[in-house]
């Protein structure tokens, strides 16, 4: 019931407009059966005495129209017809509305996501965000459907109900009575549908967790022969949600099997009620037992209906949960000035701490614009870490990003970052040409844009080679391509929007010592129209770089301000891995 009151608050205009539909189809059919009491009095001759029947005939006759039976077979049909061009036009606006509500749940839930802090966002698996998006959606879309049905369901057997109140209260009230104990009799295994549901949306979420990371991962564990231990658990998996699933179905036929047997029951006994004890006359009898078999009929097909709504509502739930966690952690973004980078970066005196861990203790850095810093340290002494903190991915505790000497939490962080080019260590391209994984997420960028910055990558020479050019795709991951040439598109994609910041960890790191060499030239010619911080254990990268800092202990320290041939940082380095390692 609180989905259904949910949906109905969340996409109110929608949900009138079906239910709107719905109901005036309810009484253009409810309309047109009351005729059918006046038709069988003169079917079978007899006086019409009912007040519903008289009433009927007055108004026929009002409008100057002799209710014949030609007359009112014609009513009954145009009633019906009228019913179903209204139905016709309301599950087409049912069919658009789940559409949009799957893409509007889909919606709400990535752009919470990806306004999320970093570290929370960072905590999300990936293949509960693709569920979410993929089946979670839909199945909440549905539920939609089905909520809105429940309600206008609802609505007709009011509509019915009353119409039947005019012929008889008696036994309208008592089959209403009778419909609502047949309603919580069989309520239990509506509950128990719910909770298969509830389980299959859980464990749905488990199995494309787990799937995802396994695909992931997939060419390491094949080429171990490690492949089947993932099937197995995908098996487990598997067979929990068949049993759920087999729940759910067998509840569902549970409920449509008990719920025919009892309506005819309970149809029977009325018709007996009704002729022997109340003696009523054949044609209000027949009348009766029609609307209120359907009547108990919509009742049914409304609990149906609403055994549906309890096998989905979970999906809409865990969607609606997972986007209010999102929303909770949304990063904050304080600052409003536009930034500039005419001067420098300062970093001073930052501490900070992934929870208790303390990574820097009292780190400051100071980087002039239009120069090439490499930044190297020891494995896992947080030179990721000073990347995020220069994008304002991570919060320092104390001390002070400075931007032109303007504090980045005072700066717009939007503006920040569409200033920054970004390289990360994990080179992962989207399954689309290059020019779409260049382009991406800038749709102002031209391919003239692309191919300048494919070229000052050095990607040019081996994407012209491919015969698709720039609309080669690059496979799932990028896996049609060789690491090098990954490594080099990321670069491309970093320089089109022409940033005038560019972050790269480890930019080399898959690359022969021939591309190395290219890129790093690359790097020192674009030293000297934008700035550069480069995050690297290559010798290479060291070696092109005007200034090194090295971190250790939480601290960083400036070691060279010009790259000579023997660069003291190489020494200074193996000296800190070869203490590391011991
Ligand atoms: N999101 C996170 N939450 C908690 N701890 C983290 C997180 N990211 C990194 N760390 C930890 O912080 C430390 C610094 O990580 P960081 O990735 O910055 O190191 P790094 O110097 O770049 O390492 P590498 O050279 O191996 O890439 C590591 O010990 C790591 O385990």
């Amino acid at each position: 019931m609180r989905t259904l009151i949910t949906y109905i608050m969340v996409f109110p205009k929608r949900s009138a407009f079906v239910l709107i539909a719905l109901l005036l189809a309810g009484v253009a059919e409810a309309l047109s059966l009351t005729a059918l009491l006046p038709l069988l009095s003169i079917a079978v001759g007899e006086s019409i005495d009912s007040d519903i029947g008289k009433f009927i005939v007055q108004i026929f006759h009002r409008v100057g129209i002799e209710p014949t039976l030609e007359f009112i077979l014609l009513f009954i049909v145009s009633g019906m017809l009228v019913k179903g061009c209204i139905l016709l036009l309301t599950n087409r606006q049912v069919g658009h509305t789940v559409a949009h509500v799957a893409t509007a749940l889909r919606l709400n839930l990535i752009e919470a996501l990806l306004a999320s802090r970093w570290q929370y966002y960072l905590r999300q698996p990936v293949g509960a965000l693709a569920n979410s998006v993929a089946t979670e959606a839909y199945r909440a879309a549905n539920g939609f459907e089905h909520s809105v049905n429940v309600l206008a369901l609802a609505i007709e057997v009011l509509v019915y109900s009353i119409v039947a109140l005019f012929i008889s209260w008696e036994a309208t009230l008592g089959s209403l009575i009778i419909g609502m104990i047949l309603f919580m009799v069989l309520h239990r295994l509506v509950r128990a549908t719910k909770r298969a549901g509830t389980k299959q949306t859980q464990l749905l979420r488990h199995l494309l967790t787990y799937l995802s990371d396994v695909l992931g991962s997939v060419k390491s564990l094949k080429a171990m022969a490690r492949d089947n231990v993932a099937d197995a658990i995908l098996h487990d998996q598997t067979q929990q949600l068949e049993k759920a699933t087999r729940k759910e179905v067998t509840n569902r036929a549970a409920l449509l099997a008990l719920q025919e047997p009892i309506l005819a029951a309970l149809t029977a006994s009325g018709l007996y009620i009704a002729l022997i004890v109340w003696n009523l006359s054949l044609p209000e009898v027949m009348v009766m037992v029609f609307l209120l078999t359907r009547t108990l009929g919509l009742l049914n097909k409304m609990q149906r209906r609403y055994q549906q709504l309890a096998v989905q509502e979970s999906a809409y739930w865990a969607l609606r949960h997972a986007a209010e966690d999102a929303r909770k952690e949304a990063e904050r973004t304080t600052g409003t000035l536009t930034p500039t980078l005419e001067r420098g970066l300062s970093l001073r005196h930052i501490a900070f701490y992934y929870d208790q861990k303390p990574i820097f203790k009292d780190l400051s850095i100071e980087v002039p614009v239009r120069s090439f810093t490499a930044v190297i340290g020891s494995s896992g002494v947080g030179k990721s870490t000073l990347l995020d903190l220069l994008c304002g991915l991570a919060e320092p505790k104390s001390g002070e990003i400075l931007v032109d000497g303007v504090a980045l939490h005072n700066i717009d962080l939007r503006q920040w970052r569409h200033m920054i080019g970004y390289v990360s260590q994990d080179t992962v391209l989207l399954h689309d040409t290059i020019l779409n994984n260049i382009i991406v997420g800038e749709p102002t960028l031209q391919a003239e844009d692309v191919e300048h910055a494919l070229k000052q990558a050095g990607a040019w020479d081996f994407i012209s080679a491919f015969p698709d050019g720039i609309h080669t795709i690059v496979g799932e991951r990028g896996g049609l391509l060789s690491g090098g040439q990954r490594q080099r598109i990321a670069i491309a994609r970093a320089l089109a929007h022409r940033p005038k910041l560019l972050l790269l960890d480890e930019p080399t790191s898959a690359l022969d010592p021939e591309s190395e060499r290219v890129i790093c030239e690359t790097l020192q010619k674009l030293a000297q129209e934008l700035t550069i911080i480069a995050v690297s254990h290559q010798p290479a990268v060291i070696q092109a770089a005007d200034r090194v800092f090295i971190l250790s202990d939480g601290r960083a320290e400036l070691l060279s301000n010009a790259h000579p041939d023997a660069n003291p940082a190489l020494s200074e380095l193996d000296a800190a891995q070869g203490e590391e390692t011991i």
